[in-house]
């Protein structure tokens, strides 16, 4: 058995006029941690801010701090190498996977960011699967158009914290939809 998985329900699809009960909901229905666009707050009008923010910090004094590393859709994987190894350029940060202060997880950006509702981006997945073969106990992210038709692709490559928004609060049966996609990625991670 390789990592666990773990399902994050994106609160950017959620309704953020009920953010609490709608991260209760999640929880109930067997999600095992809330994903949170920090952006959000950019695209509130003013008056909505200070509401929005008192909400998110609340929200924010239950999570736990991760210590991950993000890639965006163009961002070569070089960006998480050991920094002695690939070296560090002029403009490259270099993100230590091994070491003294290793993250703890990569999050492969399998749509740009902005909004819910856009197309996964299959071709991320080379991304995924070399970090996978390299680090077969890191905890690997994908977020963006993950659910029921894409969760396979995410999970063979090696993704085990899957970020889901519209396909799990659009479901009629969010339960159903987190416990398939933890159901694909328990049977890759067995077979790894
Ligand atoms: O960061 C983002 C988009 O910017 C994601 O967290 C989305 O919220 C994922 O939504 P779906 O693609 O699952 O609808």
């Amino acid at each position: 058995m390789g990592v666990k998985a773990k399902i994050a329900p994106s609160m950017l699809s959620s309704d953020f006029a009920n953010l609490a009960s709608e991260a209760q909901r999640m929880l109930d229905c067997g999600a095992d941690w809330l994903h949170m666009d920090i952006m959000v707050i950019l695209l509130c009008p003013p008056l909505l801010l200070l509401y929005y923010g008192i909400s998110i910090l609340l929200f924010l004094c239950c999570c736990r701090a991760y210590l991950d590393c993000h890639l965006m859709v163009t961002d070569p994987l070089a960006y998480v190498e050991p920094l002695g190894k690939a070296g560090a350029s002029g403009f490259t940060f270099h993100v230590e996977v091994e070491g003294e202060n290793p993250v703890e997880m990569v999050l492969v950006m399998t749509v740009e960011p902005g909004f819910g509702g856009q197309k996964f981006m299959p071709e991320m997945m080379d991304k995924v699967h070399t970090l996978r073969k390299k680090y077969p106990t890191l905890d690997i992210e994908v977020d963006g158009g993950l659910g029921p038709s894409t969760i396979d692709a995410a999970a063979e490559a090696g993704a085990n914290c899957i970020v889901a928004g519209s396909s799990v609060f659009g479901a009629p049966d969010p339960a159903q939809v987190i416990s398939l996609m933890r159901k694909s990625v328990d049977e890759a991670q067995s077979k790894m």
